[in-house]
């Protein structure tokens, strides 16, 4: 057995966009994402995401609401990443570029899936239209999926 790693990911979104970051170093490099990382010892999972997200964008979220649990297993890998997903629908600060993160908005019609992980593609929608949902993908790599499953929950644990 080895446990979890948990990660957090944050989305600050407006009526009508989303904040998203081009990952500039390290694991998901090169893709567009949400703002996180791996939550650290002695911090709360919520804690973690406040952190990472001002860390990355510059921002304050004021309104952070959980609403996904997704967890990811890779082919050859015994360790099972556990993302915790927040939105933020309020906040301070203006999007400012960091070592690892370079934030744009992007309307919620033209999200950039093709330069995204492949798991966005399925709860993305979910999370836009604000439901909580819960979803497991098996990667072989970084770029395919071998299955998942993803269901939206009423509440999350
Ligand atoms: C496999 N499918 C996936 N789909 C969508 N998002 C995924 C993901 N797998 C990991 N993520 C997110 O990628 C970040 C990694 O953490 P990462 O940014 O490297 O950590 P952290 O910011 O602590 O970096 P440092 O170690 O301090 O450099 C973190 O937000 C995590 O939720
Ligand atoms: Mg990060
Ligand atoms: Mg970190």
């Amino acid at each position: 057995m080895v446990a979890n790693k948990l990660l957090t990911l944050v989305f600050v979104r407006e009526p009508t966009r989303i904040l998203l970051g081009l990952k500039k170093r390290g694991f998901g490099m090169g893709r567009w994402n949400g703002f996180g990382g791996k939550v650290e010892t002695g911090e709360t999972i919520i804690q973690a995401a406040l952190r990472e997200l001002q860390e990355e964008s510059g921002l304050k979220a004021k309104n952070l609401q959980e609403v996904g649990l997704l967890k990811f297993e890779f082919v050859g890998d015994p360790q099972l990443l556990e993302v915790h997903v927040f939105t933020s629908s309020e906040y301070e600060g203006k999007p400012t570029e960091s070592s690892e993160m370079k934030p744009q908005w992007y309307d919620i019609d033209s999200i950039p899936f093709d330069k995204m992980w492949p798991d966005d593609k399925w709860w993305f929608p979910l999370l836009l239209k604000g439901s909580k949902f819960s979803g497991y993908f098996l990667f072989e790599g970084h770029d395919d999926v071998l299955n998942y499953t993803l269901e939206e929950v009423d509440s999350l644990n």
